[in-house]
């Protein structure tokens, strides 16, 4: 494919313009990139280094590669990349005004109030709080050859945000519903259509949002008046210093989109480390030997960092598939990312999930290979390992998705060994946030039977 600048640099500026393969308008790489992330990847930096451009989504896409150029754009020194305007594009309808949609002052302010809602004594209580409904929802798994766990995790997952991030009581119906709009909501970021035609994700989006809202507007009340040890009570009564508080529009739009963030990103991880650990029983029975030697059905806060191996694997997935495959900024004014022109307007995006696999930065990167977290070899670069991102947008609930990953995890272990066929592979769908075409069947056994 020809090669193309995407601007001229101003006279005089020493800049390098950045080229690429754009592709047809509006369609351009979005197909390869959607269906082979990691061939296109590899094959763009070959061809034009960590900085290039193409049409992705509708838009004028430069994607920058490796972490040094993640750093730039994460790091943002200058306040030239926005948030705001970038992810709207792909899902402002469905999660707008959620805290990773604002910018700057607005963004730091929105985030002080947030952050009262993840001090250690709240993460405490939220571990806590989930670990009978771990036990309830594992042991009503149904041991069998083609146990779904993608589909398992989901519902676990959703289930254990009803529970410690609602603090309400919902029926099964009530439950499905509300996890039905919320995947409706997330799948419609990524829609090739980009207005409501009925029957396609736009539409399935936007009537997801109305039905989100519509929910935690009628339980807003009760939960401003009784409070609770639950997310959606925390922001509720979230505090700065300085007195400033949500408003109930801020509660409801902050709820939709941190059970958006947490609840498909850890039920990725967990579902990416089933399908290793379940490719390498050799590292599933280390983790079950380190989970029975702490001689504990449950874990408990001050045991988090006893378990090395699952802390290990846990990295190791995320790294080799990143929940949030890529994040999209658009620069406010005309900048410039090692040495390359980017005017401004321009969406940049730094795609998580390739950069994790690079050879340049990871020795043989498509190994899984937790230890390689003990030899810290993540140290190449402050931005090598980079699945919670950085900077000020860096992801709020990194500890309370360790927390709940190794909470699930443990239990798991004790209670279930898993396996899948030696030549399985899993189809990974990389067309959304990724996740198994096929559900990731295993064949589960229960611990005392196998
Ligand atoms: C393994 C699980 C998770 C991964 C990989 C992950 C990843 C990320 C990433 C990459 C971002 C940055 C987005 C950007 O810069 O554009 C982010 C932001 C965010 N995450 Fe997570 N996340 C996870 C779990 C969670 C959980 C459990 C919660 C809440 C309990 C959460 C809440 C948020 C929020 C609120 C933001 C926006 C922060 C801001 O804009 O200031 N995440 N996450």
């Amino acid at each position: 494919m020809a090669a193309r600048i995407l601007a001229a640099p101003p006279d005089g500026s020493r800049l390098k313009p950045v080229t690429g393969a754009p592709g047809l308008p509006y369609i351009g790489q979005t197909l390869q990139v959607m269906r082979n992330p990691f061939g296109t990847a590899t094959k763009r930096y070959e061809q034009f280094g960590p900085v290039s451009w193409s049409w992705l989504l509708g838009r004028r896409t430069v994607t920058v590669q490796g972490p040094e150029a993640a750093e730039i754009v994460l790091v943002n020194r200058d306040k030239v990349f926005a948030s705001g305007p970038a992810w709207s594009y792909y899902i402002g309808p469905f999660f707008r005004r959620g805290i990773m949609l604002l910018d700057f002052e607005e963004h730091l302010h929105h985030r002080r109030i947030m952050q009262q809602a993840f001090t250690r004594d709240r993460l405490a209580a939220y571990m806590a709080a989930m670990a009978p409904g771990i036990g309830r929802g594992l042991d009503a798994w149904t041991p069998g050859d083609r146990f779904t766990v993608h589909d398992h995790v989901k519902q676990l997952t959703l289930d254990l945000a009803v529970d410690v991030f609602m603090g309400v009581d919902l029926d099964r119906a009530e439950a499905d519903r509300i996890n039905g709009a919320f995947v409706d909501a997330v799948r419609a970021g990524t829609a090739y259509v980009r207005f409501p035609v009925p029957g396609l994700r736009w539409q399935r989006g936007l009537r997801a949002r109305r039905v989100l809202e519509d929910f935690f507007r009628a339980h807003l009340p009760a939960k401003r008046r009784d409070g609770g040890d639950d997310l959606f009570a925390a922001l509720c009564q979230a505090e700065t210093d300085d007195g400033h508080r949500f408003t109930d529009d801020d509660v409801v739009n902050h709820m939709i989109f941190v059970l958006m963030a947490a609840h498909d990103t850890t039920t990725i991880t967990l579902t990416t480390m089933a399908y290793y650990l379940a490719k390498h029983p050799e590292w599933q029975e280390r983790l079950r030997d380190e989970s029975l030697a702490l001689g504990k059905p449950v874990l408990a806060f001050e045991d988090l960092d006893a378990l090395t191996g699952v802390d290990l694997v846990m990295k190791e997935a995320l790294r080799l598939v990143a929940p949030v495959p890529a994040l999209p900024r658009r620069a406010v004014r005309d900048t410039e990312i090692l040495g390359h022109h980017i005017p401004a307007g321009t969406t940049v995006v730094v795609p998580l999930l390739t950069n994790h696999r690079m050879p340049e930065w990871w020795p043989d990167p498509e190994r899984f290979d937790p230890e390689r977290f003990a030899r810290r070899e993540d140290k190449v670069h402050r931005y090598a390992w980079e699945p919670f991102g950085g900077g000020a947008h860096k992801c709020i609930g990194l500890h309370f998705a360790g927390m709940q990953v190794k909470s699930i995890m443990h239990q798991w272990l004790l209670r279930y060994r898993w396996s899948v066929p030696g030549r399985y592979t899993w189809p990974l769908d990389t067309t959304s946030l990724p996740s198994p075409k096929d559900g990731l069947p295993v064949r589960l056994d229960p611990l005392e039977a196998s």
